[in-house]
């Protein structure tokens, strides 16, 4: 009937003419009926007999739900009477076109057809207890509503199922590995075994030493990783194949980036004589790095015992080994390197797949002279190792300083003790096409005792710092003079003074020219136990951190990324 009326368009009440005697219709039809067309214009009649009009406006019912409402439900449920009907036209209807069976009908079956998780890491447990962890919330949830009257939103219940996995992993030792936000925020990388941190624990001569390392990547940047990672091109061959712009991986997000302009509050920092140590002026210099070390934890020293000379030649060892072809450095990647104490490698430890450093570097653990003899790189063996030796002494001359003045005698066995464990780190910041975008290295502070650091004069290290009563400020330090070293504080030397010496956080911002600094990090053992000292403690009245093992406090920090000074809340006592 439609297919012949002209107005078809029309409100049922616009067709309704009104008589004396009751109502009649005018259908308006453009054309005369076919004859097969009779019988569907008297059902129509039929059915406009029993119109009643109300004063409501004009609306639809769905008849076969119950109010004339349509629900999903009673669709279904017509459609599939209508789908079993014998000889109804839907018969045909190819359900599978709308619905295809994904989910197994039974939970029992659900959980055997549940596909296994790859490998034994975060990612692969999370994957395996997923479907009984969502199950359990689910319930709870359920129970919740039902019972309490408390509804939860879907984000909520995400979050409980993750939640609830973390805590049913607690038992898993692999699990210090990773923080909570891993989960919340990579849950992605994470259940697809992109982001994987892993152990390895080798055995060295003073006991166990741990190396961490994170992969976090995602399916377009498989390739860069490759090249960079594992080819061992490293951010510099990124640099010299000739890109000319941040590749996304290395974009920080916009709260981690450091920019020029905001580096423009540039401080000096104290310039010490440490000459004047063994001289007249002995007192002032030594209340000079006592107040450089309450204050900025970090100061530069000249008239130290390397010559300008030397550390020019030292910078000069450091470009001439990045300088190489990636052949030659690859030889020391992690796993070839021909010794567990050299480790050629970019970036450190990415806390999440946008924080790539735009930075290289090149591990060396001094474990004996015979073994630098044998497995060190020629053209840097014989001046790191004497850098490592001068600089030792000059760190011990300092904590000497530092530890007499709140009441510890330091001797060569207890700077041993502290300071015994000797890495040299040459890290190459290659040029970078936008600064502002990519970072040299994130914010942290060095978790060893003392550390001794050269660098060059492009300049790019900011500083943490807070002056009385007034809000903690990044600062830019300024290049040093020319043969001056910087010396820093790390969280060891906080711990064993009791909080009276600061590890200050520090970063670098990449920058349009190529840099290359030279730290060496200086700390204890793995088995040394570290805490407030005793003389200390006893003037100040209360411990401010627990005691604890070296080794213990260093996984702690490499588990954290690089995340400001987090790890020492590890062993902050904090008040009841
Ligand atoms: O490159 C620098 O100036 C600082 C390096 C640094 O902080 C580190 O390697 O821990
Ligand atoms: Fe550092």
């Amino acid at each position: 009937m439609y297919i012949a009326s002209n107005s078809r368009n029309a409100t049922v009440s616009s067709m309704c003419v009104q008589h004396e005697e009751g109502i009649g219709w005018n259908l308006n039809l453009r054309r005369n009926l076919f004859e097969r067309e009779h019988g569907q214009f008297n059902e129509l009649t039929n059915l406009l007999q029993g119109v009643v009009f109300s004063d409501d406006f004009d609306s639809c019912r769905w008849k076969w739900g119950t109010n004339g409402q349509f629900t999903v439900s009673s669709f279904y449920d017509r459609f599939m009477e209508i789908d079993r009907s014998p000889g109804e036209a839907v018969t045909q209807f190819k359900t599978t076109l709308v619905w295809t069976k994904q989910m197994p009908s039974k939970l029992e079956e659900l959980l055997i057809a549940w596909p296994k998780g790859k490998g034994g890491h975060l990612g692969g447990r999370l994957w395996g207890l997923l479907p009984y962890a969502t199950i359990w919330v689910l319930w709870r949830s359920r129970n919740d509503l039902i019972f309490r009257n408390k509804l939860s939103s879907v984000e909520r219940i995400s979050n409980e199922i993750k939640a609830t996995l973390w805590y049913w992993l607690g038992g898993w030792p692999g699990r210090r590995l990773y923080s909570f936000p891993d989960l919340v925020t990579c849950w992605f990388e994470l259940v697809n075994g992109y982001l994987v941190r892993t152990v390895s624990t080798q055995e060295l001569g003073y006991g166990v030493f741990t190396f961490v390392s994170v992969m976090a990547l995602n399916f377009d940047t498989i390739n860069l990783f490759d090249f960079v990672v594992k080819q061992g091109n490293g951010v510099k061959g990124l640099v010299d194949s000739g890109i000319s712009k941040v590749p996304d991986l290395y974009i920080q997000p916009v709260d981690k980036r450091i920019s020029e302009a905001n580096s423009e509050h540039v401080v000096p920092l104290p310039l010490i004589d440490i000459s004047g140590l063994d001289g007249p002026e002995h007192d002032q210099v030594e209340e000079a790095l006592v107040n450089a070390a309450e204050t900025f934890g970090f100061f530069h020293v000249v008239n130290h015992g390397l010559p300008i000379q030397f550390l020019e030649e030292l910078k000069d060892a450091a470009h001439n080994f990045f300088n190489q072809p990636a052949e030659k450095k690859s030889v020391y990647l992690k796993g070839l390197s021909p010794s567990p104490f050299l480790d050629y490698g970019t970036s450190f430890v990415p806390d999440s797949k946008k924080s790539f450093e735009w930075k290289d570097y090149f591990f060396m653990l001094y474990n004996s002279d015979d073994d630098a003899l044998k497995y060190w790189p020629d053209l840097c063996r014989e001046v790191v190792l004497k850098y490592i030796k001068t600089s030792t002494k000059i760190a011990t001359r300092i904590l000497e300083i530092l530890m007499k003045n709140i009441g510890v005698e330091v001797d060569d066995s207890m700077a041993e003790t502290y300071m015994g464990i000797k890495v040299v780190n040459m890290n190459y910041y290659p040029t970078c096409p936008d600064p502002d975008l990519a970072i040299g290295l994130g914010r942290h502070s060095d978790f060893g005792v003392l550390t001794v650091l050269l660098q060059d004069d492009i300049g790019g290290l900011s500083i943490k710092v807070q002056e009385d009563g007034k809000e903690e400020e990044w600062i830019e330090i300024p290049p040093p003079i020319p043969g001056a070293l910087l010396v820093n504080i790390g969280d060891t030397l906080q711990i064993l003074s009791n909080g009276k010496y600061k590890s200050a956080e520090h970063r670098v911002r990449s920058s349009t020219q190529s840099r290359v600094s030279v730290p060496l990090f200086l700390f204890p053992g793995p088995k040394v136990k570290i805490g407030p000292l005793p003389q200390v403690v006893e003037k100040d009245g209360q411990a401010q951190y627990k005691e604890c093992l070296f080794g213990d406090y260093k996984s702690q920090y490499f588990a954290r990324g690089y995340s400001g000074k987090q790890a020492l809340d590890f062993v902050k006592i904090t008040s009841p």
